[in-house]
């Protein structure tokens, strides 16, 4: 973890679903808790646990970091009370889908460094993917700072366009529900072959978690991996047949809902 981080504190506002993942990741890799600030007014069991964490206390005068991870529709209420924060050389880093850089600016000041990103869940077990794209006023070694941070939960990667994050939200940021449902379907279908509902769920796990693994470490690429698995005149062919209809198989729907998961992000933004 960065020395920055541990000596100065890393605040956290609104921690959630996502900022819950993103710190359970971090005190997982090593960072202390009394170096963490949470303000969240109904923190959860979890939270309450964490011996020697800064919970509801207030910030540190000048934490490294930031991380803004509250609603987008609470934003309005959450930020104006950081604004003493604003205009210095503490970091604000966004989680918030469809939020854009500007309109933090608004509220913290033109001077501030202020980075926009899309984490997902994921990063709660280190596997996360975070996108990143910060305002003029974020140096060089702020935005390291912030890769640094996240990069100790998963994979980061640096946009050359905060436009890109909407589309990147529909892919990544929702993503991992997407899988999650995969999962469902995989597992309610093997139980409507006869299988017993427990063993479904396992046998449909293990394959979407072994399949994204192999994905990764493999050179192939994802369809030659596909191809891998296709035996002529077998048995997947007969299930890829209607898994890639052109009109009504997977990618007609998985385009429509990462559309419907950008658009969203864009109108989240307006
Ligand atoms: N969940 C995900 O997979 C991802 C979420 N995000 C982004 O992360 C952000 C949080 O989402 P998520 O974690 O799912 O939502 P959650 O509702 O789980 O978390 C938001 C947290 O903020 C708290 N909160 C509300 N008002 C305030 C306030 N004024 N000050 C401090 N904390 C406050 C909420 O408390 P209470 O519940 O009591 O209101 C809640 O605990 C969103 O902006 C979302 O776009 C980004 C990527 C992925
Ligand atoms: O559903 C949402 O709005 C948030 C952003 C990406 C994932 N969850």
């Amino acid at each position: 973890m960065h020395d920055t981080i541990t000596t100065r504190g890393l605040a956290v506002l609104g921690c959630g679903k996502m900022g819950s993942a993103m710190l359970a990741g971090w005190l997982q890799r090593g960072l202390a808790p009394s170096s963490v600030w949470v303000t969240d007014p109904h923190p959860s069991d979890w939270l309450l646990s964490i011996d020697g964490l800064n919970l509801n206390v207030g910030f540190p005068e000048s934490p490294a970091v930031v991380l803004v991870a509250v609603k987008p529709q609470m934003m309005a209420d959450a930020l104006p009370g950081l604004t003493a924060l604003g205009g210095r050389d503490t970091v604000f880093l966004s989680v918030a889908a469809g939020v854009p850089i500007a309109r933090y600016a608004d509220m913290l000041g033109e001077n501030t460094p202020i980075i926009r990103s899309m984490p997902n869940t994921p990063a709660a077990v280190g596997k996360g993917i975070t996108a990143l794209v910060g305002n003029d006023r974020v140096n060089e070694e702020a935005m390291r700072m912030a890769e640094d941070l996240l990069s100790a939960v998963g994979q980061t990667v640096r946009l050359e366009h905060e436009s890109q994050m909407d589309a990147v939200t529909g892919v990544s940021g929702s993503g991992p529900a997407y899988v999650f449902h995969m999962i469902e379907a995989l597992a309610a279908a093997g139980a409507a072959e006869g299988l017993p509902t427990d063993l479904a769920m396992q046998l449909a796990k293990a394959t979407v978690a072994g399949a994204g693994a192999l994905a990764e470490a493999a050179t192939e690429t994802p369809a030659q991996l596909r191809v891998n698995v296709t035996s002529p005149n077998g048995t997947t062919a007969a299930g890829l047949e209607v898994l890639m209809d052109e009109a009504a198989g997977l990618p007609p729907l998985i385009r429509a809902t990462v559309k419907a998961a950008a658009d969203r992000s864009r109108e989240l933004g307006q």
